[in-house]
């Protein structure tokens, strides 16, 4: 018998065989589980002590809103000037942080010799003044404080100002320097009240607490009352008994000025609370201040969650039975659950049974959507949103859940900013949504920043956090320890963020509603300490009531401001891959203009250069993409992706409509499919659009530069671009104002014949300058006409957003009559290699101007620059020399006092005048 090394076929059959059985059983019983693991151990609900206001039973006098009292100011612009001990400091960032929330117009600036210029030629610029250090206005020059102090009497602008203790200076009582009031430094206080002063506002008068913490320093500045010409606004209790002021109100029964000084810093909440109340007393009328506030608690993610952390159902009773007891403190009261379906039944058999008695209970509360998971909107294109919001709506209806207001949250409020064209679409469509909220824009910190805008119909409203996140679940785990919590309820974050924003959006999680119910201790607290300490009455709307509540509130929010996403980390997080932030895509430099200055002729001999690239030609808008300040802007930093997903999507129409009931049908295959429609999904996304318009900007080498003669005069496009572009450089171009508006008004006279209703023809510029009525439409040509010249009162606005450092400006006279001197030092300026222009540019005795010569032809500028007409007449000239004579003057002021060069034809229009 020859025995082989191999097996017989029959023996190794049956034994291929038993191991195909063992393989299929061990899948079988082992990795796909026969039945769900018994539900975990549950914590019990936290028992713990309601927060119990100290003075529930006192008698106050009822808050009237009808009785508050506004300070009354003479003709000043509604803006703060606020006077920093330096930009950095901690009460600074503190106050920089209330004015930002309520949305109050200021300046900032460190203290320094100079003071800012505080009238402007018809009325002041700011209604009120703060100063976080008193005692530098105590000691201010004495001819910055004369000036000062003749302003705010002159106005009737009031001051506020901090005074804190010099813990090594010996001396106790100090008498305050030019005024009857005494003070006491490094003190300590065992009650602190707020007296009934008409200043208050939100604070509840005749609210106290000992303030004392044991292991704090006697910091303290407390003020006596000495007259009737002061007034107390916070008031301390020291040891002795004795009732000192810690806030005053020094009515200006002296000096003529009204003061409002604080003997502490923002970080006590009823000193913080006092300061609100005291800016709204100075900046606020009875039409602008409001004591409602309005909240809104999301649970994001209602069935999302690991098994053994989610809600089951004596969660769901307790969550119904706290919405009807918030209703006490909270007017309407619903909480808002947002879902995505597919993780519906997803828990152990408790937590399911949890989210089916959801459901039975859906009419209860107000329902909106996710996605079908929690997908990343910035990783999909259109079709496969749509679709997947199409799966989540068909869950909503098989389920019954009421979604009654076109609202919806992204997950982890991805693709809303920065904004991701093809999830508004979808939402658009599949939900028609018109209200969303974020926590993103403009940026996540500081949140007293947030705002709102609304983009593609959509209303975005800010969101806010209150410590309730998936990773913040039980009491006894919360990170850093519970009284963090309760920091924050009692005077802290949370206490504040209701207290600074009229409508408060805030984002909870389901799993802060499981185990021991954190968010429902939190709330529940929260609640009482406002009712407590405050006059506020809390309210629940709908988030379309809300949006529309917002955006009249705050009207100037409407239009976005965009921002570079590459410069925050979070943003970058969240842009699609196709969006490359390695790679420059912004200009570093614009060309303002104003219109009519020789900045065409400017650009094309810069892009002379080998280092300068320009924006790509667009069509119809005489070659400037015209974006900052204009409609361009509104259309968002994707428009052209837009326009281009707009086509798609009819020609798609159909193969969209079929692939959504293919969805219907296998929406068990829908991993799968996903992936499939993951690979295709790059096929239609593409760059932002702005950022598109600068292909040549792969080198960091080059100086990418954006011609938009419209930019100067336009008062949006300042803000607008420093938001996107901080650090641009930019180029006016200064000529003499009376011929720039005369070269305007030859581009209106051509246009005229084509449009005769704007300007009729043989309307000569003089009679349009000689126009009265502002009413009429001859006006508006002539305030265009005239807008441009006006440069400082636009340079004023630029220098808002831009340091002067940033600000190159060129004379016109110069850059038409010597363009090879004007671009060398514009080289300079731009640290950019020399470059010999003067071979590169020369003068064509035809067009009667400088031209580019290029492979040894001469290129001039297009018929409609460099136009031939007749000169002005004197009598025109006249006129509009008038119109500009002091707008000149101003700019001959401005530059002199920055050293700046001053161009001959100013030195001449200024002397003429004189
Ligand atoms: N080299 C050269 N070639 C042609 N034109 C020159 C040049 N240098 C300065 N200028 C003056 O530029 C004026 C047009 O200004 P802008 O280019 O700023 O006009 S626009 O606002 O962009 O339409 C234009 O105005 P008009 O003369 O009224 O046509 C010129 O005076």
């Amino acid at each position: 018998m020859i025995i082989t090394p191999y097996l017989n076929p029959r023996l190794t059959r049956p034994l291929k065989w038993l191991l195909a059985i063992l393989i299929v059983y061990y899948i079988c019983f082992s990795v796909i589980p026969t039945s769900r693991p018994p539900p975990k151990p549950r914590k019990p609900p936290k028992t713990m002590e309601n927060y119990t206001c100290p003075f529930e039973n006192s008698n106050f006098v009822d808050f009237d809103p009808e009785k508050m009292e506004f300070h009354q100011k003479n003709a000043t612009d509604s803006k703060i000037l606020v006077i920093l001990d330096s930009l950095f400091s901690r009460n600074g960032k503190s106050i920089i942080q209330m004015l930002n929330s309520q949305k109050f117009a200021f300046k900032a600036e460190a203290v320094s010799k100079n003071l800012p210029v505080l009238t402007n030629s018809r009325k002041g610029r700011y209604s009120l003044i703060i100063i976080e250090n008193y005692y530098k206005y105590l000691n201010m020059a004495k001819w910055n404080r004369q000036l000062l102090d003749k302003y705010c009497k002159e106005y009737k602008v009031p001051v506020i100002s901090f005074i804190s203790s010099k813990p090594e200076d010996h001396l106790k009582r100090i008498k305050i320097k030019g005024s009857s009031l005494w003070m006491w430094q490094n003190q300590r206080i065992y009650n602190l009240t707020v007296s009934p002063s008409p200043i208050h506002k939100i604070s509840r008068i005749g609210a106290y607490r000992n303030p004392n913490v044991p292991s704090s320093p006697p910091d303290w500045v407390l003020f006596e009352i000495p007259s009737k010409n002061f007034e107390p606004v916070l008031t301390g209790t020291v040891r002795n008994g004795y009732e000192r002021a810690v806030v005053i109100r020094d009515k200006g029964a002296e000096d003529g000025v009204e003061r409002v000084i604080f003997g502490r810093n923002l970080t006590d909440f009823q000193v913080k609370m006092c300061f609100l109340d005291a800016i709204w007393w100075a900046m606020g009328t009875k039409e602008t201040f409001q004591s409602d506030r309005y909240v809104q608690v999301d649970i994001d993610d209602i069935f999302v969650g690991a098994q053994g952390t989610r809600i089951v159902e004596e969660d769901v009773r307790h969550l119904l039975e706290s919405q009807k007891s918030f209703r006490k403190s909270v007017e309407n009261f619903k909480f808002m659950l947002g879902f995505s379906g597919s993780y519906f039944r997803n828990g152990d058999d408790l937590e399911d049974r949890g989210d089916e008695f959801l459901v039975e209970s859906a009419k209860e509360f107000v329902w909106f959507p996710h996605m079908w998971r929690h997908n990343h909107a910035h990783e999909h294109n259109f079709t496969y949103l749509e679709a997947i919001m199409v799966q989540n709506r068909i869950f909503a209806q098989n389920m019954h859940l009421p979604v009654d207001y076109p609202y919806a949250i992204a997950p982890q409020h991805d693709g809303v900013f920065p904004v991701h064209e093809e999830m508004f679409e979808a939402w658009k469509k599949v939900w028609n949504v018109s209200v969303t909220a974020t926590e993103e824009y403009p940026h996540f910190k500081p949140p007293t920043a947030r705002k709102g805008f609304i983009h593609n119909g959509i209303h975005v409203l800010p969101r806010q956090t209150c410590g309730l996140y998936t990773h913040t679940q039980l009491f006894d785990e919360y990170p850093e320890g519970f009284e963090k919590v309760i920091k924050s309820i009692q005077g802290g974050d949370l206490f504040f963020t209701i207290l600074l924003n009229p409508i408060s959006i805030f984002m909870t999680h389901q799993q802060n509603y499981a185990h021991d119910r954190l968010a429902l201790y939190t709330f529940e607290n929260l609640f009482r300490f406002l009712k407590c300490w405050t006059n506020i009455r809390l309210k629940w709307q709908d988030p379309i009531s809300s949006a529309e509540m917002y955006f009249r509130k705050f009207p100037e929010e409407r239009v976005p401001v965009w921002t570079n996403p590459c410069t925050d980390p979070r943003h970058q997080a969240i842009l699609p891959p196709s969006y490359n932030c390695s790679r420059k895509s912004l200009p570093d430099l614009l060309i303002l203009g104003p219109q009519k200055t020789g900045s065409t002729a400017l650009g094309s001999f810069l892009s002379l250069h080998p280092n300068v690239s320009q924006n790509v030609p667009v069509p119809g808008s005489f070659e400037e993409v015209q974006f900052f300040g204009g409609q361009n802007y509104l259309k968002g930093v994707q428009w052209e992706n837009l326009q281009k997903l707009k086509k798609k999507s009819t020609k798609n129409e159909q193969k969209r409509r079929s692939l959504a009931t293919f969805w219907r049908i296998f929406t068990r295959f829908r991993l799968i499919l996903c992936h499939f429609l993951s690979k295709n999904r790059l096929k239609i996304r593409s760059n932002f659009r702005y950022m598109s318009n600068f292909p040549n900007s792969t080198t960091f080498t080059t100086v990418v530069y954006e011609k938009s003669a419209t930019y100067f005069d336009n008062s949006a496009a300042p803000k607008q671009a420093a938001a996107l572009i901080p650090r641009a450089k930019l180029i006016v171009i200064l000529q003499n104002p009376s011929q720039r508006a005369y070269s305007w008004y030859q581009v209106r006279h051509l246009l005229a014949h084509k449009d005769p209703t704007v300007i009729s023809e043989g309307s000569s510029l003089l009679s349009i300058l000689s126009t009265n009525s502002t009413t009429s439409p001859m006006w508006k040509i002539r305030q265009r006409c005239i807008s441009g010249g006006k440069y400082v009162q636009h340079l004023d606005k630029w220098l808002e957003h831009y340091s002067l450092q940033q600000i190159y400006f060129v004379d016109a006279d110069e850059l038409r009559n010597e363009p090879a001197k004007v671009l060398t030092s514009i080289t300079k300026w731009l640290d950019l290699p020399d470059f010999p222009f003067e071979t590169h540019i020369r003068f064509s005795p035809s067009k009667g101007f400088h031209c580019r010569l290029i492979d040894g032809k001469t290129l001039c500028l297009g018929g409609s620059k460099g136009r031939k007409y007749d000169e002005m007449d004197s009598e025109l000239r006249e006129k509009l020399n008038e119109i500009f004579e002091m707008d000149n003057s101003a700019l001959y002021k401005f530059l002199k006092k920055m050293r700046l060069k001053i161009p001959d034809w100013l030195q001449e229009a200024v002397r003429g005048r004189a």
